[in-house]
């Protein structure tokens, strides 16, 4: 992702609070499709419901990670933008468009603080008319850019898929590129923290300073870029406790987790990856924090549920619900207490 000269622009990730040891994989051992690489990548699905993927090794990677940086200037200038301007991307399907900061309900006295704008992969195919002209102007790159993420996307699937004895012949089906899909890309900007801190929420409670709730993502994977901290990993304890880690971002680093959709193939074995944002740790917290994300999406229509082991009948596969029914449920659910009425989900 970003390169270290970008984040040499912030303070640096402090090195004396814990952190998630989320395990990290290089882009020329994820190529090589070796079975080893399978098994490492479904252990730490089992685990922590995602891995990093260190893009610096592999001839494809700097030429992803100029990509990435591009994409975060994008978002930039997107957000820079007035209101007014940005609202007029308005929401559709699965949060295709823009939204604004302070919708969401994290607890009854604090709202959400990310305004994201989210580009769906066919509508750039499809050179949607009300594309945003900041992203409407940079088509091709965020063309190649999401097409770049999608084929990470599937290696990462793919992986996933074999280590665990799926039919990845299934697996792939039920994202058929000439099906439509919310595939997506997405741009997230969390403005810093103004006024002296001792007048900020308590470092003592952690989740009252969360940007975004504790979620896990709908759809199949998602990569995820930053370059400042607030992510967080949630963790269950041997004492059944939950904790939540932080995980620092790396310069030339992805992070893919799992989402639900995902999970329901593996009929549960590999927990998708509950996570959540709270405000950038130490000095970080007087930054505008920018993220982008890519989340691969099952076809609209493509089965969901337990996808057949190898050399396993596909008894009961069938039983599984539409996954574009499935989605709208569970933006339905996140949505539910949203206190703009005009946006539309
Ligand atoms: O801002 C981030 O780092 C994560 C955003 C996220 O979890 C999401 O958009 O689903
Ligand atoms: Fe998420």
């Amino acid at each position: 992702m970003a390169s270290k000269e970008t984040f040499s622009k912030y303070p640096a990730f402090p090195d004396n609070i814990p952190t998630a040891a989320v395990p990290k994989i290089s882009l020329r051992q994820i190529l090589s499709r070796d079975p080893t690489v399978s098994k490492r990548l479904v252990d730490a699905g089992k685990e922590f419901g995602c891995f990093k993927v260190d893009l610096t090794d592999a001839i494809d990677g700097p030429v992803l990670c100029q990509g990435v940086e591009r994409g975060f200037d994008l978002g930039k200038a997107f957000f820079d933008q007035d209101i007014e301007t940005k609202k007029a991307y308005k929401l559709s399907h699965e949060n295709v468009g823009y939204k604004q900061a302070g919708v969401l309900v994290i607890t009854k006295e604090r709202r959400d603080q990310v305004e994201t704008c989210s580009v769906s992969r066919d509508d750039l195919a499809a050179s949607r008319p009300d594309l945003p002209s900041v992203f409407d102007q940079q088509r091709l790159l965020l063309q190649g850019l999401v097409a770049q993420l999608g084929q990470l996307s599937h290696l990462a699937v793919y992986h996933l898929s074999e280590g665990l004895g799926l039919d990845y012949g299934v697996v792939s089906a039920r994202h058929d590129p000439r099906d439509q899909s919310a595939t997506m890309i997405r741009f997230l900007h969390n403005p810093p923290q103004r006024g002296p801190r001792e007048e900020l929420p308590s470092t003592e409670d952690p989740g009252s300073r969360a940007y975004l709730m504790g979620h896990s993502d709908g759809g199949t994977v998602t990569i995820l870029f930053n370059v400042l901290g607030g992510l967080q990993l949630q963790r269950q304890q041997p004492d059944g406790s939950i904790e939540w880690q932080y995980i620092p971002p790396e310069p030339g680093c992805a992070l893919i987790m799992v989402g639900d959709a995902f999970k329901s193939f593996t009929d549960g074995e590999v927990p998708s990856c509950v996570h959540r944002v709270i405000q950038p740790p130490g000095e970080q917290d007087r930054f505008d924090r920018y993220a982008l994300g890519f989340f691969l999406k099952p076809a609209n229509g493509a089965s969901i549920g337990p996808v057949p082991r190898r050399g396993v009948t596909e008894n009961g596969v069938n039983k599984a619900s539409d996954y574009g029914e499935w989605a709208k449920n569970k933006n339905a659910a996140l949505y539910n207490e949203m206190r703009q009425e005009n946006v539309a989900i």
